[in-house]
């Protein structure tokens, strides 16, 4: 559960449940977790085929070290009880749970995921639960949504449910959603879990995209959720380290590992106080660093 609660998710990507092609292929564009969707890329009539589609590929296809996640139905419609049942039984890493409004929605859910469990012998407790924030409801539950189940490894918030609930719309600035945004990244941080921006749907406007990428990158988000395999390289290079973000952290690494040799938890660099936040920072930049491929098995900085 820590390793799976700590591990990078820069980029988490939708794909059509009910698309062969993009389901069969889903792997090979490199993002840190792909999503398999059976809620709203899917008609009514291809609810069952998309399920038995996804339930297979999980059975057939290799995707990689990538993260495993499905976009279930949701608690009002008929289909989300088989869609758990396959999806557990097939061994999904996450289930994520559309349209969350209350904390009650996840026990509900996970009470669903235990009787799965029992029932195909998996161990109690392995798949794991994250929830989507569509409407102001949820937005104002974010903080007992994301507290809701030991199991819950991120909150993500979705702005196309949202701003229809909200009576708006996604404008080009972002600022109808500045309050769910910080919201939601504020329960992520509070409960200990990860916090994924939502998606970005005009393929074609990519200055846009990019600006809202910086933007969410610099308020603390963990990533985002895509719509597209062309918006996987972009997020990683706005969250990769600079070589200078890198140089710093590796030194405030190897000086507090010298300073804790002598027995002291801070010191100062260059004038500069370095103490217990900036050494996680300091990890945080190698981790992604490490993820980005800019660092080398020893920590060598790769000149591209
Ligand atoms: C509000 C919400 O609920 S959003 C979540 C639900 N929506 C979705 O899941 C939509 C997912 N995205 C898509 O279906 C598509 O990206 C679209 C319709 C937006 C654009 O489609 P296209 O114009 O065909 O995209 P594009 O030309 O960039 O595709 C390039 C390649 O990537 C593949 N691809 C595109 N999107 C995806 C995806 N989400 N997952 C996997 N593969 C994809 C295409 O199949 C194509 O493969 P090919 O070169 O082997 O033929
Ligand atoms: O989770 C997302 O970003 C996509 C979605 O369902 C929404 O925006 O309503
Ligand atoms: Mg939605």
């Amino acid at each position: 559960m820590t390793e799976s609660k700590e591990r990078l998710r820069r980029t988490m990507m939708f794909v059509p449940g009910n698309n062969p092609g993009m389901v069969k292929d889903a792997g090979i564009y490199g993002a840190d977790s792909i999503m398999f969707d059976l809620e709203d890329a899917v008609s009514m009539t291809e609810k069952d085929a998309a399920r038995d589609l996804v339930f297979e590929a999980l059975h057939t296809v290799d995707y990689g070290d990538a993260e495993l996640v499905v976009r279930i139905n949701g608690l009002d419609t008929p289909y989300y009880q088989n869609d758990i049942k396959a999806m557990v039984k097939a061994g999904i890493d996450v289930i994520r749970l559309p349209k969350t409004e209350s904390a009650e929605m996840i026990q509900q859910l996970e009470a669903e995921v235990v009787k799965a469990e029992e029932q195909f012998n998996l161990p109690v407790g392995s798949t794991h639960l994250m929830a989507a924030i569509e409407s102001a409801k949820g937005v104002l539950n974010a903080p007992e949504i994301a507290a809701a189940s030991d199991r819950m490894i991120g909150i993500a918030l979705s702005a196309e449910d949202y701003t229809t609930d909200m009576k708006t719309h996604r404008y080009k600035d972002g600022r109808e959603l500045e309050f769910a945004r910080n919201m939601v990244l504020h329960a992520a941080r509070a409960a200990g879990i990860a916090a994924f921006d939502t998606v970005f749907t005009n393929m074609d406007d990519v200055d846009g995209f990019k600006r809202e990428t910086e933007y969410i990158h610099q308020l603390g988000y963990d990533g985002k959720s895509l719509v597209n395999p062309r918006q996987i390289p972009m997020v990683n290079a706005i969250y990769a380290p600079s070589k200078k973000e890198i140089k710093d952290a590796q030194n405030v690494i190897a000086a507090i590992e010298a300073a804790h040799q002598k027995g002291s938890g801070v010191i100062s660099m260059n004038g500069q106080m370095v103490d217990r936040p900036v050494v996680l920072r300091a990890e945080r930049v190698m981790r992604l660093a490490k993820a980005s491929h800019l660092v080398d098995q020893e920590g060598n900085y790769i000149e591209k």
